[in-house]
């Protein structure tokens, strides 16, 4: 035999369990006007049950999304069905203060929302629930794990050093204008450039003032190219350059105004300056290297043209010319 025959225990259990449970509940009867608001409710809007008892819902939160939130209102009423409200469609319908020590971050509380279809004992729809789930630790917490993944990304691509890209990567960048080039024709240049007498500078300054030298000749090249352009550290002291849609002459242009950038500047380290020069291969895809490891290599025998032509220079690829002493030291 039941110890509670009437029920009695039952509902109030139930009632006190939806006050005390944590998610939001609110009953809205058709002109949404607010029947029922739980604990929950009470907490996070500072408003008690008994104050708005019976008054309409958008007239107490007018910051309410009142039409977007009308219509899905009405579907349920209309359909009987339920229908729910992700986040991701709106981080939130009541603006409220995230308390959580663990998720501070956040200012406000995300919010998912089931709308339940309440029927009378006639089996009319006369009232709906609203049910509002806080997902602010989880929403954090996948934000986190994004910005972390992103974080991870960036650093597997970048050398640290000059904060270009890395030799992989810009490969990997490099590749794909290649393909670009296969499928479409478009055209596109690739420079590679080397810090002149590097190891004079590093046998001179030192070591660590060679790495400074690096790190400012990479910041006038990050700062040369545009956004379609991929930069990168190639080796050591030596440096790529992939130009979208740049022929070789205009590529010149480029790789000029970098060079005199660069010959112009100096570096001070430790109360000296430092002066360097750089020199500049450059090859573009008019040249229809076979694939891209070609590409390279054609690149680079212009490079250590200009090497061998006296340094600080521009070289273009010349499918003419006879590179055969050059050549050995390219490879
Ligand atoms: N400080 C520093 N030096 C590096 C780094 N990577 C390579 N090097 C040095 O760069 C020098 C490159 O020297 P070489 O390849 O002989 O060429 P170079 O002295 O620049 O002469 P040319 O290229 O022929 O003008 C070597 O001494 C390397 O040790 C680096 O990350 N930091």
């Amino acid at each position: 035999m039941s110890n509670d025959p009437t029920g009695m225990n039952e509902l109030h259990w139930l009632i006190d369990m939806v006050q005390t449970i944590e998610v939001g509940l609110v009953v809205l009867d058709r002109q949404f006007n607010i029947q029922l608001w739980n604990g929950f409710m009470e907490n996070h809007s500072g408003v008690s049950p008994n104050s708005i008892k019976g008054k309409n819902l958008f007239k107490e939160f007018p910051e309410l999304p009142s039409e977007w939130l009308t219509q899905k209102m009405e579907s349920v009423f209309m359909l009987k069905n339920r229908a729910f409200i992700s986040w991701e469609q709106r981080p939130y319908i009541f603006k409220f203060k995230n308390y959580r020590p663990i998720t501070g971050r956040a200012d406000h509380m995300y919010q998912n929302i089931t709308l339940l279809p309440l029927a009378s004992l006639t089996g009319q729809i006369t009232h709906i629930s609203v049910i509002i789930y806080d997902v602010t630790d989880t929403v954090v917490n996948n934000q986190q794990i994004k910005a972390a993944n992103e974080q991870l990304e960036h650093l597997s691509q970048t050398d640290g050093l000059t904060q270009l890209n890395n030799r992989r990567h810009w490969q990997i960048c490099m590749q794909r204008e290649y393909d670009r080039h296969e499928r479409y024709d478009s055209n596109a240049s690739l420079i590679m450039l080397d810090i002149d007498h590097f190891k004079r500078i590093n046998d001179q300054y030192g070591h660590v003032a060679g790495d400074k030298v690096i790190q400012h000749i990479a910041h006038l090249v990050g700062q040369s190219v545009r956004e379609t352009d991929c930069a990168g550290r190639y080796g050591g002291e030596e440096f790529s350059v992939v130009l979208s849609d740049t022929s070789a002459q205009e590529a010149l242009f480029f790789a000029e105004r970098l060079r005199k950038k660069v010959a112009k500047s100096s570096i001070v380290f430790e109360g000296k300056a430092i002066n360097c020069t750089i020199s500049l291969g450059i090859c573009d895809l008019a040249n229809k290297p076979e694939n891209s490891s070609s590409w390279v290599s054609k690149t680079d025998l212009a490079l250590y043209k200009a090497k061998q032509d006296g340094r600080n220079r521009t070289e273009t690829y010349d499918p003419n010319a006879n590179y055969d002493q050059v050549a050995d030291k390219a490879e």
